[in-house]
């Protein structure tokens, strides 16, 4: 499957300069959706995960269904303010703003093998955030996989070492 020709690029949205990936186009493109998702969820049974932890709000449309089809558990990773019972929290970069990501403190139990996805990798501060919190709760983090790569923003150097896999990346 061409990946790229699903994706839609809008120019300095949301800011002047940013070239946006738009997935929403391959999203309602049911073929493509579904090709994407078996794609991602073959590289998860061979991770061997637990379970898979995805950070708001594209992690989840990516997560959910790999979790549903291999039928195991997704955690989601929200913007601070937005879980309900104890939560650990982090703060991070990404290209264009900052935040703060938080996880419900019980949701992984030490040792549990973790997959973390999400519909982009740009300069991997959401994952390094996500990364972060997984393993203050003693998760081990198995893979991190993408829909889209921005090798132009070095994402995959600043996650040197986990393993990565992506389904297209732009230069
Ligand atoms: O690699 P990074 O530089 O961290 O950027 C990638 C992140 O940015 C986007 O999310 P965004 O924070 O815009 O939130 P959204 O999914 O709620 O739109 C995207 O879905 C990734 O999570
Ligand atoms: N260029 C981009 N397109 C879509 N989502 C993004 N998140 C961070 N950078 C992005």
């Amino acid at each position: 499957m061409d990946y790229k020709e699903h994706i839609t690029i809008v120019k300095d949205y949301p800011q002047p300069g940013i070239r946006f990936k738009d997935i929403t186009t391959l999203m309602q493109d049911g073929e493509a959706y579904h090709q994407a998702i078996q794609d991602m969820a073959v590289y998860a049974k061979q991770q061997n995960v637990d379970v898979i932890v995805g950070p708001e709000a594209r992690g989840f449309v990516v997560g959910c269904p790999i979790a549903v089809s291999l039928g195991i558990g997704f955690v989601p990773v929200r913007k601070s303010g937005k879980l309900p019972r104890e939560v650990v929290e982090a703060d991070y970069g990404l290209e264009y703003g900052k935040d703060r990501l938080a996880i419900h403190k019980d949701a992984i139990k030490p040792g549990q093998r973790v997959l973390i996805t999400d519909d982009l990798l740009a300069t991997g501060g959401t994952i390094e955030a996500t990364i972060h919190l997984i393993e203050e709760l003693g998760g081990v983090v198995v893979g991190l996989a993408f829909m889209i790569e921005l090798g132009y923003l070095d994402g995959r150097d600043r996650l040197g070492d986990y393993d990565i896999f992506t389904l297209t990346k732009y230069e």
